[in-house]
This record gives structure tokens, C-alpha cells and sequence, in this order.
């Protein structure tokens, strides 16, 4: 099964639950468009390579498509048709007026030069500036893509298009139209949903334990968010495997060491080596999968011991292995609710574009909150009413947003 084929498998389950109009299901299943695109870049060397970039426009129903750009060796069309539908599930559940896409080039960043890396962005923004725009679909980071990328792809945007173009892309920084608060936003509402899950199971911040997978922008700032909170971090883990220590970890610390290290945090000063499976088997409150997709499998799921699960990566869950949680009791706030944070101040930092005026950290990260808190609500209450899983209660929350405006606009 591709990944596209079984990221639909919850949306089938709600639409049964809730007897969606069958041609709903059919509309909101195919991408709108999808766009493969070639880049022939010069290397540093003189030889000229032509990589290969895709953007998938999943969704304009409630709005503009939005999504990150991915930039990853495995990148395929089948997984950025995935990631997008899973933004447009997403904003709907988020509240937000936008649709859902993504994109993604084939690269190993680690394997350009930083010359080669502007050119192959530069490139693809070429290749795919027909159909986006900041009232088409706005391009942000993900994966291996960052402020950097970002200012890179809006000036080339804004040479295209013979003016500044703020608004076209999210995730800028500062000095460049970004917003306060993006950066850590995804991992700041990743502990939100948390906080909200451990009230709804009784248990105390101060009594919880963490174990995040991935230590990129997700995991380091949901790490830091967290102990921000007070909860205690036990396991950490990036590329190069795990750390564990049971007194808990200072992010800031890990971090600090990180970038001293090579950019890893492995050999971390006083902790116990652990391999990247282990941090996912920790017996721990609360398991945080912030690093890729298909983490927990059927091979791993009944070997998990945390309590209850965070999805701060998109698709770090496979279907097998939820039904294996479902069947364990192990309750999963689901990545299209958990990660929703970061679009949505990528929402609020296309709105500060549009109208020039910007607002304080403490009005993003207050506006941020409330958002997260309610469609956290919403999603729960939805799982609770048709007694199913987190998972599929997003996605009764977003087909309920999707069907009103599908038949207004007469598509259904
Ligand atoms: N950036 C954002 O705003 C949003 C991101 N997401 C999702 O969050 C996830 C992480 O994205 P982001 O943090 O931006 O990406 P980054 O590239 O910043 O970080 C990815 C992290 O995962 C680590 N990693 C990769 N493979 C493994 C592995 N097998 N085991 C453990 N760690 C691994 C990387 O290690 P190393 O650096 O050493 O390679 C890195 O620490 C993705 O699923 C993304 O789609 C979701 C919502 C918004
Ligand atoms: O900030 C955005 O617009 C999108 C972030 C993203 O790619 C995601 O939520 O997966």
C-alpha cells in the first residue's frame, strides 16, 4: 500500500462514522493538481545535475494551499501528495482559511555545498512559480529546510514577480517579514496538545516523563517548550541515536552541546548511550515522535511502554500500528492536531504580510494557545461522541469543515 493510500484509511473510517457524502470522499482524495518539476543546476565542480522537485496542491476548498517544502533524498511524489493532504486536514481542524499542499526536492542537503543548495532553490521556485502565490498557495519549511531557504525562495519570488513578496512564503525571518514566534511554534503547540492530553488522564505535569524522537527544529523546540513547562525529558534522540538519563535532560544544555558536536548529540556528557529503537520503547508517560514518517510499525507498536503518544512528525504512525494502540488503550494525539502549531502561526505571519503590521510574541503565542486548545476540544470531543480514536476524530472535525463549502460552491 502507498503511503497516500493508507494515510486515507482514517478519513474512511470518519466518513463511514458520520455518513459523509460519498462524492465528498471522492473529491477530497485526489490531490487538485500536482506539478513534477526538473532543475538543472551547474555544481561547483562544472558538471550539471538536474534534480527533481514536486509541489501537491492537495486542497483550495477553505482557501490558498498551504505547506512546507521538504528537502530529503527520499522525497517521491507519493509522499508530498500524503503530506499535503495531511495540510489540508490540518487547517481544517486548525480553523484556518486555507487548503492543504506540499512540496519537496530530491536532495541530501548535507551532500551540496551551500552555493549548490541556493541554486537548486532558487530553481525549483522557477519551475514552480506559475502556481503558487500568496493567494495560491504559500510555500514554508519542513524537513531540512529552514529561514535561510525561505528568504532564498521569496527573493526569487520577488524578482519573478518584479515586486516584494512577502506573503507568497511563512517561516521568514524576522528581518525578512517572518513572525515572531514561528520558529518554535510547531514544538510550543506540540505541548500544548500535551498538557491537554495529560489533564484529560489525570496526570500531573510534574509527575510526567518525556522521550522525544528527532532533535531538528520540531524536536529541539518541543523539547524546550516542554521543559519551559516543567515536564521532565528522559530520552532525546537525532540521527546519530538516543541519549537517556532518568534526572531529565536541559534541553538548552543538549542543544548548546549540539552545536559544538558536530551538529549531534550524541556523547552527550553524563548520559546513557541508547539506540533510536530504544527511544521509542522508553517506559515513559509520554512518547514524542518528532523526526519522520512510519516510526512506529508493526514491529515496534507492541513494544511501546509510553502511556500515551504525541505525534509532532507527520505520519510517524503507520495503520497497523495504530491498530495495535487502539487494541493496547494507548492514546494518540494524531499529527494533523499535535504539529498544528506551526501552520498555524505560519498563519498568522501570512496575515501580519498582508496588512503590514506586526505583532509582539506575546500576541502570537497567546493567539496560538487558544487556537490549539480548541481544535484540541473539538477533536477530542468528536473521538469521545463516536467513540474512536483521536485520529479518526480529526478527521471527522475536518470533513465536517470540508462538506458545507464543497456544496456551496456547487463541486459536490
Ligand atoms: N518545521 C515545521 O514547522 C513542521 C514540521 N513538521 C514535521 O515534523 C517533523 C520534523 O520536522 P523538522 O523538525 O522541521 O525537520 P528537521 O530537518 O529540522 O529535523 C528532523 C530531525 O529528525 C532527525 N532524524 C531524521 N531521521 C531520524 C531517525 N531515523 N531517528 C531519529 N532522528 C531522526 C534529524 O536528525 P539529523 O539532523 O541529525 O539528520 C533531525 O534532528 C517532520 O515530520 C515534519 O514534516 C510538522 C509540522 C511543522
Ligand atoms: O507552516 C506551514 O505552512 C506548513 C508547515 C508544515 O509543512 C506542516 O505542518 O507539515
Amino acid at each position: 500500500m502507498s503511503l497516500f493510500e493508507m494515510a486515507k484509511i482514517p478519513m474512511e473510517k470518519a466518513s463511514k462514522l458520520i455518513n459523509l457524502d460519498p462524492n465528498a470522499e471522492a473529491v477530497i482524495s485526489q490531490p487538485e493538481r500536482t506539478l513534477e518539476v526538473s532543475i538543472p543546476v551547474k555544481m561547483d565542480d562544472g558538471h550539471v545535475e538536474v534534480f527533481t522537485g514536486y509541489r501537491s496542491q492537495n486542497s483550495t476548498v477553505l482557501g490558498p494551499a498551504k505547506g512546507g517544502v521538504r528537502y530529503h533524498q527520499n522525497v517521491s511524489m507519493d509522499e508530498v501528495k500524503t503530506l499535503g493532504f495531511w495540510m489540508t486536514t490540518k487547517c481544517a481542524i486548525a480553523g484556518l482559511p486555507y487548503g492543504g499542499g506540499k512540496g519537496g526536492i530530491i536532495v541530501d542537503p548535507r551532500k551540496v555545498s551551500k552555493t549548490e543548495l541556493e541554486k537548486i532553490t532558487r530553481g525549483y521556485i522557477d519551475k514552480i512559480a506559475p502556481v503558487i502565490g500568496e493567494k495560491k498557495d504559500i510555500p514554508a519549511p519542513d524537513v531540512n529546510t529552514n529561514a535561510q531557504i525561505m528568504a532564498w525562495m521569496c527573493d526569487e519570488f520577488s524578482k519573478i514577480n518584479c515586486q516584494f513578496a512577502p506573503g507568497f512564503i511563512t517561516g521568514k525571518a524576522i528581518c525578512m517579514g517572518g513572525s515572531q514566534g514561528r520558529t518554535s511554534a510547531t514544538g510550543r503547540g506540540v505541548i500544548t496538545a500535551t498538557l491537554e492530553l495529560l489533564k484529560r488522564e489525570g496526570i500531573k505535569p510534574e509527575d510526567a516523563t518525556l522521550a522525544i524522537q528527532g532533535f531538528g527544529n520540531v524536536g529541539s523546540w518541543t523539547a524546550k517548550c516542554a521543559a519551559d513547562k516543567g515536564l521532565k525529558i528522559v530520552a532525546l534522540s537525532d540521527i546519530s541515536g538516543g541519549i537517556y538519563d532518568a534526572n531529565g535532560f536541559d534541553p538548552y544544555k543538549v542543544e548548546e552541546y549540539a552545536k559544538n558536536n558536530g551538529g549531534v548529540i550524541k556523547g552527550y556528557p553524563g548520559a546513557t548511550p541508547i539506540s533510536n529503537e530504544e527511544v521509542l520503547e522508553q517506559d515513559v508517560t509520554v512518547l514524542i515522535p518528532a523526526a519522520l514518517e512510519l516510526q512506529i510499525t508493526a514491529k515496534n507498536a507492541d513494544k511501546i511502554k509510553a502511556k500515551m503518544i504525541v505525534e509532532a512528525a507527520n505520519g510517524p504512525t503507520d495503520a497497523e500500528a495504530d491498530v495495535i494502540l487502539e487494541k493496547r488503550g494507548i492514546p494518540v494525539v494524531p499529527d494533523v492536531l499535535a504539529n498544528g502549531g506551526g501552520v498555524t502561526v505560519s498563519y498568522f505571519e501570512w496575515v501580519q504580510n498582508l496588512y503590514r503590521y506586526f505583532w509582539t510574541e506575546e500576541e502570537v503565542i497567546d493567539r496560538q494557545e487558544q487556537m490549539m486548545v480548541k481544535a484540541f476540544g473539538n477533536v477530542y470531543d468528536a473521538a469521545k461522541k463516536y467513540n474512536t480514536t483521536m485520529r479518526v476524530g480529526a478527521y471527522i472535525v475536518a470533513l465536517n469543515a470540508l462538506v458545507e463549502p464543497l456544496k456551496l460552491r456547487g463541486i459536490i
